[in-house]
């Protein structure tokens, strides 16, 4: 189950994404927000975040207007590792090296066929499960004695 949400400035983006995982016949559900009216992407970032934590979902998407309030405010939450991504690099990259469970997108930062590449690509791409990657995504939770 993957948890999706948004603010105001990444609604359409995400009418586009959920478009795009019903076409893959993937599951998701939406924590809101619902329409182009303004809003606070800390309250759409939390549930999100709160959905992966509690187990509710496997994988979160957030969108706000660049990405980076939403992303901020996601990375709050302990265990999320949000990434914000502008490419198909990136969200390879965040999955195989940070196993990355929340994607991050700018609605007004890059248009959907872009945005929908990057998703596909963040939900297909396996962690690696490389002993460093897993040292240091260890380390971001817990760091090490003395620093
Ligand atoms: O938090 C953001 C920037 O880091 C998001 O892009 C928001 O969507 C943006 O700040 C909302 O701006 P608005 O002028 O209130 O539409």
């Amino acid at each position: 189950m993957i948890a999706i949400g948004c603010d105001h400035g990444g609604y359409e983006l995400k009418k586009e994404i959920e478009a795009y995982l019903d076409s893959r016949g993937l599951e998701y559900r939406d924590y809101g927000c619902d329409s182009t009216d303004s809003v606070d992407y800390p309250i759409y970032a939390r549930k999100v975040a709160h959905a992966i934590v509690d187990g509710e979902c496997e994988k979160g998407i957030l969108i706000c207007g660049t990405g980076i309030g939403i992303s901020i405010a996601a990375n709050k939450v302990p265990g999320i590792r949000a990434a914000l991504c502008t490419d198909c690099f990136c969200a390879q990259a965040t999955r195989e090296h940070n196993d990355a469970n929340v994607l991050a997108l700018g609605g007004r930062v890059v248009g959907p066929g872009l945005a929908i590449k990057i998703v596909e690509t963040f939900l297909d791409t396996p962690f690696s499960n490389d002993e460093r990657h897993i040292r240091r995504i260890k380390l971001i939770e817990e760091p090490a004695d003395g620093e």
